[in-house]
């Protein structure tokens, strides 16, 4: 008999939830137990404009490392469903494709995501996925994602701010008059946009919050700091995640990778932005 523990880094979050790291879970007895509810799986990615060219990687990795041997739906929103490659998808899984409309800014494109996930989880999905995974597409994944990543809300930490950052430097929206406005002192951690999964029905709560509290926002001129993050990091200080899930989770070809990520599991590419996005870079 052996334990899988950690020494390195915090296991556990201050409520008491799992914090999700390589080598503290056994891969092969996790996906055991939740293989016997066999769960519907959908992801959402969205693809418009240039960034449809990050969809043939994407789907491709994912084949080879997004829990493999699960039922498992690519839902991808995109404006020009002509460049959503035809990739060989292992049995139980497919592609939905769903239409979106072309955009001007790329922020419209990330608050939409929120409106979108909204109206769809509404029109279709609701009867379709018992977990829902929401991601950036412009990524590839490189390791197993399991399910140990399962849970009624899984956020993961944003892999700039969970190691040296006091709460007090989050990039948090510090405006009070933004809808994700969140004081300084307050704050467990700074979570991605980027990857975020759970029960249908906690994502969508958490979707909807964000699409309702951005359109707020808007209707006073405002757009938080870090658009649709901001909101969502606001959601998740005040209704918990039940899983933290480590920067393994969502990595960067930017950044260098530091002794404590043992495995990169999704690592986000380099990309030109002034090239990619309608209105150029940040
Ligand atoms: C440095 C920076 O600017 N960071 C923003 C961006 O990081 P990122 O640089 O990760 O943003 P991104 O350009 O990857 O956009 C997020 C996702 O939106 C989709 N997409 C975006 C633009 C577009 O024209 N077409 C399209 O399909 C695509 O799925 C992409 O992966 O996103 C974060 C949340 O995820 C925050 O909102 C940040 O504001
Ligand atoms: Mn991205």
């Amino acid at each position: 008999m052996y334990f899988l523990r950690r020494t390195d880094v915090n296991c556990v979050t201050n409520w008491n939830v799992p914090l999700v790291w390589e080598g503290t879970f056994d891969p092969i007895v996790i996906d055991a137990i939740y293989k016997k509810t066999n769960p519907r799986v959908g992801v959402m990615i969205f693809a418009v404009g240039k960034y449809t060219r990050f969809l043939k990687g994407f789907l491709e990795t994912g084949e080879k490392h997004f829990l493999t041997d699960f039922r498992v739906t690519y839902y991808i929103f995109t404006d020009n469903e002509k460049e959503v490659p035809a990739i060989a998808l292992d049995e139980g899984r497919k592609i939905t494709v769903l239409p979106v409309p072309s955009a001007r800014r790329w922020q419209e494109v990330v608050f939409g995501r929120m409106k979108w996930a909204t109206i769809t989880i509404d029109k279709q999905i609701r009867n379709e996925t018992d977990y829902l995974f929401l991601m950036d597409v412009d990524s590839l994944f490189h390791h197993r994602f399991g399910a140990e990543s399962f849970s009624r809300l899984s956020a993961v930490l944003h892999r700039g701010y969970y190691k040296n950052t006091e709460r007090v430097h989050f990039p948090y929206e510090r405006n009070p008059e933004s809808r994700a406005y969140i004081p300084v002192g307050e704050g467990d951690y700074y979570y991605t946009a980027a990857v975020l999964g759970g029960y249908l029905e906690d994502i969508y709560n958490l979707v909807r919050y964000c699409y309702e509290h951005s359109e707020e926002d808007a209707r006073n001129n405002i757009e938080a700091v870090w658009q649709e993050e901001s909101h969502l990091n606001k959601y998740l200080l005040y209704n918990k995640p039940t899983k933290v899930l480590s920067p393994e989770y969502l990595w960067s070809d930017y950044t260098k990778i530091p002794a404590d990520i043992k495995v990169v599991r999704i690592s986000q590419l380099k990309k030109n932005y002034a090239e990619v996005r309608p209105n150029g870079g940040h």
